[in-house]
């Protein structure tokens, strides 16, 4: 019999990767708290669109609200909890389903920034696995509607990276890569931490400063003022990360070094940087933006603090400032609150 898997907030990476599993016949329930998504997945079933044609299809899913998750008590219990809310909903959401895990089961943080800890601390570190999705680039933009704006990773960059807490390559990563392998490119890494702090430095230098300006990919990586921002809001977190002790993987093409010295001043590395971050706007849809800038112009809660906050936390303990992260933090979070609105204004002084 196939595991049993819950997908805990079915946004646009849960909704994402829950349609392409129950379209591979998985046993996958995706749960929510939008009421009208549900309806309508469980109605129309769930849209899913890409760059190609091949990417656009619909699925039947099974769909529950947030308020039916007592009736999993009836069907039997979860294998594989896939948590893919906003880290800042990671402890409740954790603690809702842990009631109906099996005793072995597996909560996978389908997550940015790093929340193993939480789920760790509610289910127990044994049953964590962490899982980066780099370069997926989802949007849920209506009821039972995901869109995805960047192309498929295929052969040429590996979307998804599954790893244990402890690094070590198991059968139950290997069994969740294989799953995911079915969405798009995945992998199994013995360096989960260096992976989870690399995608902190990837999103680090563009969610915050898309959520703060309202540019989308593209317009960033046009704009002189936001990519010249995007290379120190890199460079000072993969200075602080390397300090702390991971091992950086690339972040967006480059190495940590090269972040590094792009920051520090390096005219011939920060120019072929610039030359890369234009040169990514072909083939990507130009309406695509990072999570965050999705968060402002729903009007809702950003990971700010669990992003470029943390890396300004992290970096205090260790004696590294981080002005960028830090100027940027307090940008989005006066845009957040409503004191102003998003603009290039937002981040021109930082
Ligand atoms: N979008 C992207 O391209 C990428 C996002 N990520 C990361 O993935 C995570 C999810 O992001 P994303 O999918 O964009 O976010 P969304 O806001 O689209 O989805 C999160 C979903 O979780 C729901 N939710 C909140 N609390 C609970 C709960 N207790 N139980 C069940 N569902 C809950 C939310 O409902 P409600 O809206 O009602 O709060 C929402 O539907 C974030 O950490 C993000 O940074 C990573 C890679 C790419
Ligand atoms: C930058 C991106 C799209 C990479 O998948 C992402 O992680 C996000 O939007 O939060």
């Amino acid at each position: 019999m196939s595991e049993r898997i819950a997908i805990v907030g079915a946004g646009a990476v849960g909704a994402y990767v829950g349609g392409y599993f129950a379209r591979a016949g998985e046993d996958v329930t995706l749960i929510d708290p939008w009421p009208e998504h549900v309806e309508a997945m469980r109605r129309d079933g769930l849209s899913l669109s890409g760059m190609t044609e091949g990417e656009c299809f619909t699925t039947p899913v099974k769909a529950m609200h947030l308020t039916d998750v007592q009736s999993l008590a009836r069907t039997g219990p979860i294998d594989i909890a896939f948590v893919c809310t906003k880290s800042y909903d990671t402890d409740w959401a954790t603690a809702m389903i842990r009631g109906y895990l099996a005793p072995d089961a597996t909560v996978v943080s389908l997550q940015n920034c790093i929340n193993e800890e939480t789920i760790a601390r509610i289910v127990g570190w044994g049953r964590v696995v962490g899982c980066i999705a780099a370069k997926i680039a989802v949007e849920l933009t209506g009821p039972a509607q995901v869109r995805r704006g960047v192309p498929l990773g295929g052969n040429k960059h590996t979307v998804f990276r599954v790893g244990e807490v402890h690094g070590r390559i198991t059968p139950r990563i290997e069994r969740i890569a294989t799953m995911l392998g079915r969405v798009d490119s995945a992998k199994t890494t013995s360096n989960l931490w260096g992976e989870r702090w690399s995608k902190l430095c990837a999103n680090a230098q563009a969610n915050g400063v898309s959520a703060a300006t309202g540019l989308g990919n593209n317009g960033m990586a046009r704009e002189p003022v936001t990519r010249w921002l995007s290379i120190r809001l890199a460079g000072e977190a993969a200075r602080i990360g390397r300090a702390l002790g991971y091992e950086l993987e690339t972040i967006n093409k480059f190495s940590a070094d090269d972040w590094i010295a792009a920051t520090d001043g390096d005219a011939a590395v920060r120019e072929r940087i610039e030359a890369e971050m234009i040169a990514a706007c072909e083939g990507r849809s130009e309406t695509g933006r990072p999570s965050m800038g999705q968060d402002i112009a729903k009007g809702r809660r950003t990971e700010i603090e669990m992003l470029n906050g943390y890396i300004v936390e992290r970096g205090k303990e260790i004696g590294l400032a981080a002005p960028a992260n830090a100027g940027l933090t307090a940008a989005v979070q006066a845009v957040e609150r409503g004191e102003a609105p998003p603009g290039l204004e937002r981040v021109a002084g930082i």
